[in-house]
């Protein structure tokens, strides 16, 4: 209204000036302030402008009228945004923010290194004066925070692995990626349910511990120590924990690792809330033996060439290629340098745990040492029903109670019964018959060679007995499951 007023009354010149007089005296006696979030800054895109998309994508499903709805590449969810001139009002700490989408068709194209958008798209924050230091101080950081958590909930997660051995991309970057798309979750995860439920909760207490972590100052990170028999579940232990977190997985190969400063360049290229993965670790380095790498010469401490483990080689110091050491891998899990990103959790697996070296074990390094044990009556139950849809109930009891009987005895893996399950799948009575047939005749096997089970127990009881276990309350439950077992 005031321009058109300005243009029927007020010559060009004085319109440009009286137009500025008019928004500073409306500036000055309005309450209220506006910010305005361009998409582009520059030339650079400006992240508080894709951050508050994806953050008012969440109150915009639910209030807006029109909607724009896009889904990006590798995402499984559709997020909705305000289509232009649309508001929205969101409530931060109890004041209410308006925000408008605001669209405009660009003008006279500047000059630029790339392309830009044919529109210029921005949000206009309107605010109270009063309340202008609430949006500067936090509203803006909390915009951020949440924007990344739904980033994070919507993406697929990554897998990354360091094969090309330390040489960088075009981008600088030692890793390889892959979207990580594997199923299991600690539903399908067959395993003692109260074992389970105590993995999940220090899983969630970590996830939300950030403060806590702050305040005891310590580094936030954690580490899970997966040991037992081939099949029992570790891989897929780690690809739950991945799916249950929404975490990505960093898969370390220290056999592609040449030395100490490349593991270390490898942990800082490494994002926060990851999980870094080593499999096998006794397969991959010498761990045993400590005060004798540190005492080295650098170059020439234990390592892995390749060929057999160090072990078989008699100490394995023959000065091939690769350098890394104990102490280099210990660094990595709790020296300074693993505190280069937060919200991190290191995972080895391994079928030995009695070949660790002890400082490996300690808490602070590995925290919780998780037992993945042959497979129990309770994780049958659940490989029963994922695989068979047998509930609670369904299965006839004598069976039940058949299968009760023989399964600890038998010391089959996870992975051999769900292959018994899976052949005959399309036929339930025959799948748990043979798989009945299997367990008995595994039984017979193990007693008519009774050593075999004995030197298993024994592994077990080495384990349990290695100095300095961390997550006592989950190894505690592991000595319960335990005792369950048949002498
Ligand atoms: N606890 C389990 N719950 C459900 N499935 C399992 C479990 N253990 C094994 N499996 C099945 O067996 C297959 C092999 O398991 P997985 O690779 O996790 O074993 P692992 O312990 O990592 O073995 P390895 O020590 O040889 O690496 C998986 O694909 C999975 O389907
Ligand atoms: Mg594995």
């Amino acid at each position: 209204f005031c321009q058109s007023l300005l243009h029927a009354v007020f010559p060009a010149e004085l319109r440009v000036a009286s137009l500025k007089l008019l928004s500073r005296v409306f500036n000055l006696c309005s309450s209220y302030c506006y910010y305005d979030i361009t998409e582009i800054d520059g030339v650079n895109t400006n992240e508080l402008y894709n951050a508050a998309q994806l953050y008012l994508s969440t109150s915009a499903s639910i209030t807006g009228s029109r909607l724009s709805l896009t889904r990006a590449t590798n995402s499984t969810a559709v997020t909705f945004g305000l289509s232009n001139s649309d508001n929205l009002v969101d409530v931060f700490l109890g004041v209410p923010v308006l925000w408008e989408h605001v669209i405009t068709p660009r003008q006279n194209q500047t000059f630029s290194w790339r392309p830009l958008p044919e529109d210029k798209r921005g949000f206009t924050l309107r605010i109270k004066k009063k309340d202008k230091s609430l949006v500067l101080d936090s509203y803006l950081d909390h915009i951020m925070d949440k924007a990344n958590e739904i980033r994070r909930k919507n993406q697929d997660r990554f897998l990354y692995t360091n094969s090309r051995g330390g040489s960088l991309d075009s981008r600088g970057h030692p890793w390889d990626s892959v979207p990580f798309k594997h199923p299991s979750t600690f539903e399908t995860l067959a395993m003692d349910p109260l074992k389970k439920e105590e993995i999940m909760a220090d899983l969630n207490d970590f996830a939300n511990g950030q403060s806590f972590y702050q305040k005891t100052g310590r580094a936030w990170k954690r580490g899970y120590l997966l040991y037992g028999p081939p099949g029992t579940g570790k891989s897929s232990m780690i690809a739950a924990m991945a799916n249950h977190l929404g975490y990505d997985i960093y898969d370390l190969e220290l056999t592609e690792v040449h030395n100490n400063s490349d593991l270390r360049k490898l942990l800082m290229k490494t994002s926060s809330k990851s999980i870094i993965v080593i499999e096998d670790i006794d397969c991959s380095i010498n761990l045993t033996n400590r005060k004798k790498n540190a005492g080295d010469a650098p170059g020439r401490n234990h390592h892995y060439d390749g060929g057999p483990l160090p072990e078989m080689r008699g100490g394995g110091d023959d000065g091939g290629g690769n350098s890394i050491t104990l102490s280099g891998l210990l660094n990595f899990t709790d020296g300074l340098w693993s505190c280069c990103g937060s919200e991190r959790i290191f995972v080895f697996t391994t079928n030995h745990v009695e070949k660790l070296d002890p400082a490996l074990l300690r808490s602070g390094r590995m925290d919780m040492h998780i037992f993945m044990s042959y497979c129990s009556f309770p994780s049958l139950k659940i490989l029963l029903k994922n695989y068979l849809g047998y509930g609670e109930g369904d299965l006839n009891e004598m069976v039940l109670k058949e299968l009760g009987e023989v399964v600890d005895d038998a010391q089959m893996t996870p992975a051999d019964i769900s292959e018994v399950l899976i052949k005959n799948r399309r036929d339930k009575d025959k799948a748990v018959n043979e798989l009945l047939e299997a367990l008995k005749a595994r039984v017979k096997k193990n007693r008519a060679n009774g050593g075999l089970m004995r030197e298993e127990e024994e592994q077990e009881k080495r384990a349990l007995e290695s100095p300095k276990q961390g997550g006592d309350e989950l190894q505690e439950s592991c000595n319960k499951s335990d005792d369950n077992k048949p002498n």
